[in-house]
């Protein structure tokens, strides 16, 4: 199975000290020697946000609060890449989607972070996913899925097991694409998941023991947005 998945910054490196980092490397070397072609894509996280904050504060635009947030997000891919073995993954993080395409045909894993402004890295995911034809898509992030409500606010929100495409777009639709903003999935993602028919899993990435048993046995607890073309 050809697979793309999105590391949320807060789950891979909640801090450089405390960070998931060689757990996720292991599983996603796992998937590989177990014959899938797997394509890791990472987000900023914690960090992130604190140098968006910072320069939010020192009157930068969000333009160029976006691309202090790739630079991080591109450092975290960095932090995976070091954790990977280089015979079996990329060994550079891929700065475009090309570049991410030839590491899967060299056979290797392919490791990205942002791309351009104006998106977060699940849209990066997204659009990695329908430029090389994935099977699959998997978001690991910090909740256990797509809520009705921000389940962090909403002691009521509950988690919807199953969308459509359509119905994972007007679930977020509202949500806000500021940068350094917190949202299950992003806006342009969803709309990329819509057009492209990706088969897409939204999970809680704190044990990445869950994302190998989502690509190897299809078992998860989460939103499983249905992929139709
Ligand atoms: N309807 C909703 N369903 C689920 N989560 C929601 C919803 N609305 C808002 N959220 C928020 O979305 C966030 C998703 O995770 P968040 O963006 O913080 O991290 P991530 O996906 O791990 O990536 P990164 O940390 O790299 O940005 C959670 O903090 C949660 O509070
Ligand atoms: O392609 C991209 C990816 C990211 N950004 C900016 O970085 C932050 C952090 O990324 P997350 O994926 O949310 O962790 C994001 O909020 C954007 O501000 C970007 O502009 N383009």
């Amino acid at each position: 199975m050809r697979v793309v998945v999105s590391v949320g910054g807060s789950v891979l490196v909640p801090t450089p000290e405390e960070n998931r980092v060689e757990p996720y490397a292991a599983v996603i070397e796992g998937l590989a020697a177990s014959g899938h072609e797997v394509a890791a894509v990472v987000g900023g996280g914690g960090v992130a946000r604190e140098y968006i904050g910072a320069a939010r504060d020192l009157g930068a635009n969000e333009i160029e609060l976006d691309q202090l947030g790739i630079a991080v997000t591109r450092l975290n891919a960095r932090l995976l890449l070091a954790a990977l073995d280089e015979p079996v993954a990329a060994s550079t993080v891929a700065e475009n989607y090309e570049g991410a395409d030839e590491a899967l045909h060299r056979g290797d894993i392919a490791v990205m972070g942002g791309v351009v402004p104006a998106q977060t890295t699940d849209a990066v995911a997204a659009a990695l996913a329908e430029y090389v034809n994935a099977d699959l898509l998997v978001y690991a992030t910090s909740v256990p899925g797509v809520f009705t409500a921000d389940p962090n606010e909403d002691p009521d929100a509950e988690r919807h097991d199953e969308l459509t495409a359509e119905q994972l777009v007007e679930t977020v639709a509202t949500m806000e694409m500021t940068a350094g903003a917190s949202a299950p999935v992003d806006l342009l993602a969803t709309k990329v998941i819509q057009r492209a028919g990706l088969e897409t899993i939204v999970l809680d990435g704190s044990d990445p023991e869950r994302v190998r048993r989502a690509v190897e046995a299809g078992e998860f607890d989460g939103t499983r947005v249905v992929g139709e073309r």
